[in-house]
């Protein structure tokens, strides 16, 4: 395979995604080794708060560029922090489109991620749209080499039954295979008010090469979390600590308490408790 590195940060940081693992890395290196690309590299990650979106969008900056999110290169936007008021949406869909054209004519490989894709206004989506299509100039600068990533938690639902169901019937969670993710991430499950219909003008015209589901993360997993968040402290690995902050951390459905409600994402501030001194 092309990116060795992507690969090894992927098998080694993230934990509990074979399906987002499997298709990031075949995206991105397919993406990076094609000389000519004949539009821009669209991601769309899916799933439960907590589970890896943003963290592997820093992967992925990180073995691009030096720096990662930090990199001139590399650009994030959150919807409720750069664009929260709706009356200003005409100007943010300027400086929108005005800033991704200066960021590309000045680097023609650019990563643009944009979180909260399901609090973005329509308008903004619009806005966006030129950029990820089929043109090999819009205006005299070229995005095909650009790469955009979204996160939502749209379709969350849904990837967390399929997850379920294989759960209740005694199969492996790696034994669940995209195909199984596919209703989860169609149209029509798009279409619902719930997840807001964003997506579907982005589907109906092909913008999105990859949708890639993250599954909701199990009590084994945040075990995975809080040693690792040892580790970075510099604290010797101490399992009955790692038990204790995960079973502090809720689990659902009521019954089975299978999947952690907000994934990795609290155990850190957990763990302040047991090293606060
Ligand atoms: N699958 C995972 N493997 C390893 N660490 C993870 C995983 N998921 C989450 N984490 C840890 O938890 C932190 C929070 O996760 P992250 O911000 O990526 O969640 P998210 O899916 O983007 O959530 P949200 O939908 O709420 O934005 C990460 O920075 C990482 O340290």
């Amino acid at each position: 395979l092309f990116f060795p590195a992507l690969q090894k940060d992927l098998d080694s940081k993230l934990f509990g995604q074979h399906l987002a693992k499997k298709v990031i890395l075949n995206a991105v290196s397919g993406f990076i080794s094609n000389p000519k690309p004949k539009k821009p590299l669209t991601l769309s990650l899916h799933g439960w708060t907590g589970t890896g979106k943003n963290f592997v969008s820093k992967i992925i900056a990180e073995n691009i560029y030096e720096g990662g999110l930090n990199s001139d290169y590399v650009h994030l936007f959150v919807a409720t922090l750069h664009f929260p008021h709706a009356s200003n949406i005409t100007l943010y869909k300027d400086q929108l489109q005005l800033w991704i054209r200066g960021n590309v004519s000045a680097c023609g490989r650019s990563i643009f991620i944009f979180d909260e894709m399901d609090k973005m206004h329509a308008g903004l989506i619009d806005a966006i749209k030129p950029f990820l299509d089929y043109y090999d100039h819009v205006d005299g600068v070229s995005y095909q080499k650009a790469i955009f990533i979204f996160l939502s938690n749209a379709g969350a639902e849904r990837i967390t039954d399929v997850a379920l169901d294989f759960w209740r019937s005694g199969k492996q969670r790696e034994e669940i295979k995209l195909k199984d993710m596919e209703p989860a991430l169609s149209v029509s499950a798009f279409n619902n008010k719930n997840s807001g219909f964003w997506h579907s003008s982005l589907i109906d015209r092909n913008l999105i090469d990859y949708f890639v589901p993250f599954l909701p993360l199990e009590y084994k997993h945040l075990k995975m979390c809080i040693r690792v968040e040892m580790q970075a402290r510099g604290f010797e690995i101490d399992e009955d600590i790692v038990t204790k902050v995960a079973d502090e951390m809720t689990f659902f459905p009521k019954e089975e308490r299978v999947f952690s409600d907000k994934g990795c994402k609290t155990v850190f501030t957990k763990l302040d408790y047991y090293y606060d001194d």
